[in-house]
């Protein structure tokens, strides 16, 4: 048994517990970073790196059959699943070093590969172990949540957490749960070659605008997924396969997939022992430190909010303000961009139409483009729209539903984070032609009116032409 003292003691060494120990090591701070399963977490095993390289091979094989309008005539493709899974796997194993033990020893942070565990408000064991340290943070992520459906646990089925060790092709994959996890994986899976059928209880993308989400699953549903929303699965039964069976009648397929959200990974640390008041997450103030235990931060999918790899990042900057310097940091949401990687990519920042109208009335704008309306969304016959929400000459939310929209809407995120002006991108030079010309665009369908339907402007012009030699 060791005693181990350190500065900050950091539990999980997913996408948030890395970036602290990376920042908190390398200002000097005497770091201890307790892992008990892969270095990297959620996000480079079983998360957004395996999803997007599976997308990324699923797109391949799409852009075989859509070459017709550009003269090039569509193949079948020809996949092979388990080389997609090998590229999958290739992907992490590049990434990986990045999140190594190696490489956080060598940046001074002591890396114990064991559970970490409170035994008391200043003490954590993990294995062999017994840290006391200044400041802890919990950054332990989360997991599936296997809802309680009745026969689930008699039949075989997959989370994100073994969907991508899966070699075999599915036949039929069905997949509840129509949130981001569900339709990433609807996709991959309908465009690599299988049958793919959807089950949402409620809307699927329920947590985007309802007219983009709608234009994004008409699209699946063009390729052939079938998403029945408003219909919860009920029983789970292994006849023909695995058969879920909803209000709407049963799905027989030969594949299940559960991906009805997150269970947030505090059951392992003792938290009652540690004083740290929890309820489904830890609880945390704005500044992510647990009110009743103050030595104690949480960050990422553990603090209960927003589930994203760059807001664990983002906790991460917030808890190395504070515990490093003693400063003032508390974080925010309203300027926290998301975006579903299918085809078309369906991006968030700031608020909804919807959140927009309730909160500013009368004083929003919404100002709607379509890609089209750019001159290379023309040439490559990109099909999607932007909604941009204004009030009073500033950007205070953005939709965007069409390709790489997940690129387009950082300069909206930029301009929702600093309260950047309309302006400031009505006078950025873009090059042409450039799918960020629909922001641009966006910016100034916000000052055509106010220059070229203005009497008043149009007598100035009067005048000065008048007046000038
Ligand atoms: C399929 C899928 C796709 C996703 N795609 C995206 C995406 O495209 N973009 C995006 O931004 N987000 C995406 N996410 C979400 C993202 O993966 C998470 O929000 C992110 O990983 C959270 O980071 P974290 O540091 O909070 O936790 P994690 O990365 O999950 O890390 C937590 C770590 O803590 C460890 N741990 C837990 N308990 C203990 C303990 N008691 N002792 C020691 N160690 C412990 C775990 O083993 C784990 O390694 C996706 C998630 C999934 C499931
Ligand atoms: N691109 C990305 O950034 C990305 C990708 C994947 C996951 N994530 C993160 O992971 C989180 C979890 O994703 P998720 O898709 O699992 O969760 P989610 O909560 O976003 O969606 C789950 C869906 O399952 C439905 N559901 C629940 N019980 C059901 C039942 N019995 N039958 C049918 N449907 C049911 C819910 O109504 C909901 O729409 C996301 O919220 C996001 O934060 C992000």
């Amino acid at each position: 048994m060791s005693t181990i003292k350190a500065d900050i003691c950091i539990i999980g060494a997913g996408s948030g517990g890395l970036s602290v120990a990376s920042g908190a090591a390398q200002m000097g701070a005497k770091v201890v970073l307790v892992e008990g399963h892969k270095m990297g977490g959620d996000c480079l095993n079983y998360g957004c790196v395996p999803s997007k390289a599976l997308l990324s091979s699923a797109h391949h094989a799409h852009a075989m059959t859509t070459g017709a309008p550009f003269g090039v005539a569509p193949a079948v493709p020809q996949v092979d699943y388990a080389r997609a899974k090998d590229h999958v796997a290739e992907v992490i194993a590049a990434i990986e070093p990045h999140d190594s033990q190696e490489r956080f020893e060598g940046l001074g942070v002591q890396v114990i590969r064991d559970w970490g565990s409170f035994i008391s408000p200043t003490e954590l064991r993990a294995g062999e172990h017994t840290i006391t340290a200044r400041r802890f943070v919990i950054a332990t992520g989360s997991r599936p949540f296997v809802p309680p459906i009745d026969g689930l646990e008699s039949v075989d089925y997959h989370t994100n957490e073994t969907i991508f060790d899966l070699r075999e092709r599915p036949e039929h994959l069905i997949v509840i749960g129509g949130g981001p996890i569900g339709l990433e994986m609807a996709q991959a899976h309908a465009r690599l070659g299988c049958k793919v059928t959807v089950i949402e209880a409620q809307k699927a993308l329920g947590k985007d605008d309802p007219d983009l989400a709608a234009f994004v699953l008409g699209k699946l549903r063009a390729e052939g997924i079938e998403i029945r929303e408003e219909t919860a699965a009920e029983k789970v039964t292994a006849e023909g396969g695995v058969t879920v069976h909803t209000p709407s009648g049963p799905v027989t397929g030969s594949h299940l997939l559960v991906a009805v959200g997150r269970q947030v990974n505090i059951d392992r640390l003792n938290l009652n022992v540690a004083k740290v008041d929890h309820d489904r997450a830890v609880k945390v103030d704005a500044t992510l430190r647990s009110p009743s235990n103050r030595r104690v931060y949480a960050i990422g999918d553990a603090a209960g909010g927003l589930q994203f790899t760059h807001v664990a990042g983002y906790h991460a900057g917030i808890v190395i303000r504070s515990a490093m310097f003693g400063l003032p940091a508390k974080a925010r949401t309203a300027h926290i961009p998301w975006v579903t990687y299918t085809d078309p990519e369906l991006a968030q920042v700031g608020q909804t139409e919807a959140q927009a109208r309730e909160a500013h009335g009368a004083a929003l704008q919404v100002i709607r483009l379509s890609y089209d309306d750019t001159d290379r969304g023309r040439a490559i016959r990109a099909e999607g729209m932007l909604k941009l929400m204004v009030v009073k000459g500033r950007p205070v939310g953005a939709s965007i539903a069409g390709p790489q929209a997940g690129e387009l809407i950082a300069p909206w995120a930029t301009a929702i984070a600093n309260g950047h002006k309309l302006t400031t991108l009505a006078n950025t030079v873009l090059p042409y032609p450039t799918l960020q010309e629909l922001n641009k665009r966006a910016a100034g369908a916000y000052f055509s009116p106010k220059l070229f339907e203005s009497p008043l402007v149009k007598r100035v012009v009067g005048l000065v032409q008048r007046l000038l030699p």
